[in-house]
Order: C-alpha cells, then sequence, then structure tokens
C-alpha cells in the first residue's frame, strides 16, 4: 500500500522538527517545506529576532531535514504574507483596532497556501508542530482540542481553520508536553533541542508597532486629543495607531492616579480615558464568525470564552444577532475587551467557534 503523504511546515524548531521525526515514524511519506514569508533584505532581521522564517530558520530546517532523511523545500509566501498578514495588520491598527496577525497567518498563509500547493504536489496532508489536536467528533465535524498541556496550548490561534482545512491537517505535537518533546529531540540528537520558543510579532523589528505602521501605510497619522468618558479633553496623544486599549504605560498623563485606555475613535482620531474599573466589561459582540465544533448555534449557548491569547477564558453566554454577528455575554466582566483581537469559545476542551470583536459594552 502507498503511505500518505504529508508536507511538515518546518520553522527550524524545535516542534515543527520533533514533528517531522513523529509523522516520519508513523510511517508516512515527510516532506519538509520552510516557507519564505517576509524578509527585509538590508538587515536580515528575521536572523536577528530569531523570526520563523530568517536564513537560521532554513538553515536549521534543511540540517533537520537531513538527520531525518526527508527530503526538504524551501516555497516563497512572502506575496501572500504581506497580502493577507502584513497589510490587514497596518490596516487594523489605521481603524482604530488591534489585530492578532498570527491568526491571519495561520489561516490564510499556512493552511490556505501552504495546503494548497502540498495538495497540488500530492499530499495527503499539512503538519506543523501546533501545541494542539485535531479530533474528529461523532457529528461528524473536525475541531480542535486543547493540547495534552495546559502551560502551552495554541487553539486560540488555530480556531479560524475551516472544516476543509481541518480535514487535511495533522498536529502530532499536541499529544506531548513542550518538556517532552524537548527530550524526544535530545534523544535524537536534533542540534534545536534548546532553541527557544519564537516571540512576539515576527515582522517587526524591537517590536515597534507604530513605527512599522508608519512605514507601511499611506494614510496620515496624526495627533488628537485624548478625552475622558464625559468627552472632556484631557490631553494631546501620539496619533491612534500608538494605543491598544487597556493599555497604561506611554500615555503620558499626570492624572494623579492610574489611567488606562478604554475607547479608540478613528472617526474623531480621539482616543478614550478612563480608571481601572472603566476598562472592564461584560458584554461584547463578535463578526467574522467560524464555527468548528458545531456548524451553528441556536438560542443562548454557555461556553467559555478567551478574549486574547493571555486571557485564562471565562464562562459566558453566547447568542447569534444575525448570520455572521453575535453578543457574548460574561458572568463577570473581563479586562480590556479589544476590538480586532478574536474571541475564541471553548466547550470544554473543544473549540465550539470564535470570531472577531467588534465592540464591548460595561
Ligand atoms: N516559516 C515557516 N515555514 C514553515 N512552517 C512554519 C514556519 N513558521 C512556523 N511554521 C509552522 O507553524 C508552527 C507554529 O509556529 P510558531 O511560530 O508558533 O512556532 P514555535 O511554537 O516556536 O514552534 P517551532 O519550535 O516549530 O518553531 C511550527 O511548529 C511550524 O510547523
Amino acid at each position: 500500500m502507498e503511505k500518505e503523504k504529508v508536507v511538515v511546515g518546518m520553522s527550524g524548531g524545535v516542534d515543527s522538527s520533533v514533528a517531522a521525526y513523529l509523522l516520519k515514524e508513523k510511517g508516512y511519506d515527510v516532506i519538509g517545506v520552510t516557507m519564505q514569508i517576509w524578509q527585509d533584505e538590508e538587515h536580515d532581521l528575521q536572523e536577528e529576532s530569531g523570526g520563523c522564517c530568517g536564513l537560521s530558520a532554513v538553515d536549521d530546517a534543511r540540517r533537520v531535514a537531513r538527520a531525518l532523511d526527508i527530503p526538504y523545500y524551501v516555497m516563497n509566501f512572502k506575496h501572500e504574507f504581506k497580502e493577507n498578514v502584513m497589510d490587514y495588520f497596518v490596516d487594523e491598527y489605521i481603524k482604530g483596532r488591534t489585530p492578532n496577525p498570527c491568526i491571519a497567518c495561520n489561516r490564510y498563509v499556512k493552511w490556505e497556501s501552504l495546503l494548497k500547493r502540498s495538495l497540488e504536489i500530492g499530499a495527503d496532508y499539512i503538519a506543523t508542530g501546533h501545541y494542539a489536536q485535531i479530533e474528529k467528533l461523532p457529528n461528524g465535524r473536525y475541531a480542535l482540542k486543547k493540547s495534552a498541556t495546559a502551560a502551552k496550548d495554541q487553539t486560540y490561534a488555530l480556531y479560524n481553520l475551516t472544516q476543509d482545512q481541518l480535514s487535511h491537517t495533522l498536529m502530532p505535537v499536541g499529544e506531548y508536553t513542550k518538556d517532552e518533546i524537548r527530550k524526544i529531540a535530545e534523544t535524537i540528537s536534533l542540534r534545536v533541542a534548546n532553541k527557544p520558543d519564537s516571540q512576539e510579532i515576527c515582522f517587526i523589528p524591537d517590536n515597534d508597532y507604530a513605527k512599522f505602521i508608519e512605514e507601511n501605510t499611506d494614510a496620515k497619522i496624526e495627533e488628537g486629543n485624548f478625552v475622558n468618558t464625559k468627552g472632556e479633553v484631557i490631553g494631546r496623544h501620539k496619533g491612534i495607531t500608538h494605543y491598544t486599549v487597556g493599555q497604561r504605560k506611554g500615555l503620558n498623563l499626570s492624572m494623579g492616579h492610574p489611567v488606562f485606555v478604554l475607547e479608540i475613535r478613528p472617526g474623531t482620531n480621539e482616543v478614550v480615558i478612563g480608571d481601572s474599573d472603566e476598562v472592564f466589561a461584560k458584554r461584547l459582540y463578535a463578526d467574522h464568525l467560524n464555527f468548528m465544533s458545531v456548524d451553528d448555534i441556536e438560542g443562548e449557548v454557555r461556553v467559555v470564552a478567551k478574549i486574547r491569547y493571555s486571557h485564562k477564558g471565562a464562562p459566558c453566554t453566547i447568542e447569534k444577532v444575525d448570520a455572521d454577528r453575535l453578543v457574548c455575554t460574561f458572568d463577570e466582566p473581563q479586562r480590556a475587551i479589544t476590538p480586532g483581537q478574536a474571541v475564541v469559545f471553548y466547550d470544554g476542551d473543544y473549540v465550539l467557534g470564535g470570531g472577531t470583536i467588534i465592540s464591548a459594552f460595561r
């Protein structure tokens, strides 16, 4: 019988290297691919930041592929990445929202583009080193299940994958803890065993978002007013792209007590400031919905929602308000619900679905 063929996305890191090894052990015909997704020609910042597709990534991934004796290719996805991730990132900030570029990269680059090309070259699946598990449920749907280890679970960043994408995906690392993965890497003498995890946003040097946005837009980013919830002007801001909901640092306002960004209003170029208790909200609206463990919801449904990658999740009730919009009401107010970020709903360990936060209300 012919072996099933799988393309493993190799970033040169521990997780995807071990993923390739585990799949080979399981008897798959494994092909390693590194996607080149962005490159600063002058500085090779990917190299400096340890980003996921710099020269070191390619060198490391190629070395691992050689050690595992699997074919290895580098594929260029710079165009797809610029259009779907970098441009989206800049546009969202200009609109006063805080995007999550990793989610867009997963859905549109790592999956849509890589999967398409992999199927074209005869693969049955693509695989990554993400800490998440995929299960086919009794209702016939594919759903992501949290990884075996609470310490590292990446389901939040993957909630937007489609049924078709999930049905062609393997995530062999999800059933192990990070320590177990490092141990496997050591036993098979992978030189990447002690490489740190990738951090922050890979295409932004020194985490200077505002500078990156300014350099990548024709829109004029202008100073404007900080206002309080009564609409009174309390200071000047540097341009809305410098701020995100819940931010305290860098406001340069001396109010005698800590103050936070409550809201960003691109229409009037205002940033609304308030006290710590005002940054909590109980309800949010979300659109661009993607359901996973169910094909849709009817009436009120009890779930646990995560409003950002680092949020531990909070119990709430969700209900559709129209075809592509729902309202989510938390049992307890949540801090800094931020438009543009994803909200992901969990039914136990399974991702029920998620969407993009449009607005929050106290
Ligand atoms: N440039 C790339 N080319 C191919 N696949 C990639 C690339 N970047 C990331 N991936 C895939 O996406 C997965 C998750 O990426 P992330 O940046 O979160 O990596 P990580 O947790 O540091 O994992 P790793 O140890 O494999 O680098 C990786 O395990 C890998 O399979």
